[in-house]
């Protein structure tokens, strides 16, 4: 089988401590970002809502609009920093998330940028599952009263290293993403997320886990800081899970990068073991990364 992963790979998943002043949360991600590329990241993930305080109120204040692309300095101050970053970093650059509004639709999104090491931008993620959630004396959250959701899957090519697929946060909890890119030769799946103190507790590590393991692929999830003074309490606990389901590293809560370094012979040895590719029992249940299920079958 073709290496999914042509050539070992760090990445770092940087932990930003966000405000609410959106210049220095640009200014913040910089230092860090730089940091990481001195470490020799070659792959540098920022968090959900990375430029702003994560909340439906305020998505319109931190929102910019993105298209036509490129857009002007002045309505998306995120995207030409990521730019200018990515570029100064030489490293691929995902941007966590920022809120967007498009102006021909009037619809806001949650939306990751992700930036090749010359600046330019290589993919758009709009948020494809909406954070909506009620868990009576813990926590309720509904972005879909804001933002309006993507509408497609996305798998981005980097030259040098193969296929990696991007999401956010929620969209972890949909497998059907994750088994897609991984039936589309992605060795990595990165989820820049914002967990809080009920749901992380009990599943974000899980979840990370466990798309690593039904996909035997590599798992990023990068967070925010925990900021206990905010409206919203992030989770923390970035971390990078391996193709059989190890952590390979984790930060704690505060602001932090982490690093892990990925390699072809982890899939392989772990594919090698529980060869689950070739096991698939598509005559019994129909394979969803074809996009065409037939219920009537069930
Ligand atoms: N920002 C988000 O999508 C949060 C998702 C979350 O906390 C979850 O439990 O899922």
């Amino acid at each position: 089988m073709a290496a999914l992963l042509k050539r070992p790979l760090k990445l770092a998943l940087v932990q930003l401590a966000t405000g609410s002043d959106k210049t220095a949360n640009l200014s913040r991600a910089r230092s860090r970002v730089l940091e990481a590329a001195q470490q020799g990241a070659s792959l540098i993930v920022l968090p959900e809502c990375f430029n702003s305080p994560y909340g439906c109120q305020y998505f319109p204040k931190y929102a910019e609009t993105l298209l036509p692309s490129p857009p002007s300095n002045e309505k998306a101050p995120s995207f030409h920093a990521l730019s200018a970053l990515a570029k100064e970093a030489n490293a691929y650059l995902l941007g966590g998330s920022i809120p967007e509004y498009e102006t021909s639709t009037e619809k806001y999104f949650n939306t990751s940028l992700m930036f090749n090491p010359k600046g330019e931008l290589i993919a758009t993620h709009r948020k494809v599952h909406l954070f909506d959630i009620d868990i009576p004396g813990k926590i309720t959250f509904k972005e879909s009263e804001i933002l309006s959701p993507g509408n497609k899957i996305t798998l981005v090519d980097l030259p040098e290293y193969g296929r990696i697929a991007l999401a956010i946060c929620y969209d972890i909890r949909f497998p059907e993403l994750a088994t897609i890119a991984a039936r589309k030769q992605c060795f990595l799946l990165l989820y820049p997320g914002a967990f809080n103190l009920t749901t992380g507790a009990l599943h974000w590590s899980l979840q990370a886990r466990a798309r690593a393991m039904d996909n035997q692929v590599y798992v990023g999830l990068c967070s925010p800081a925990r900021d206990m003074e905010a409206s919203y309490n992030a989770w923390g606990h970035s971390m990078v899970v391996d193709p059989n389901a190890a952590v390979m590293t984790e930060a704690g809560e505060s602001e932090e990068v982490v690093y892990a370094d990925l390699n072809e012979d982890k899939i392989q040895e772990t594919r090698k073991g529980i060869p689950l590719q070739g096991q698939r029992r598509f005559d019994v249940y129909p394979d969803v990364s074809e996009g065409k299920i037939d219920f009537e079958r069930a």
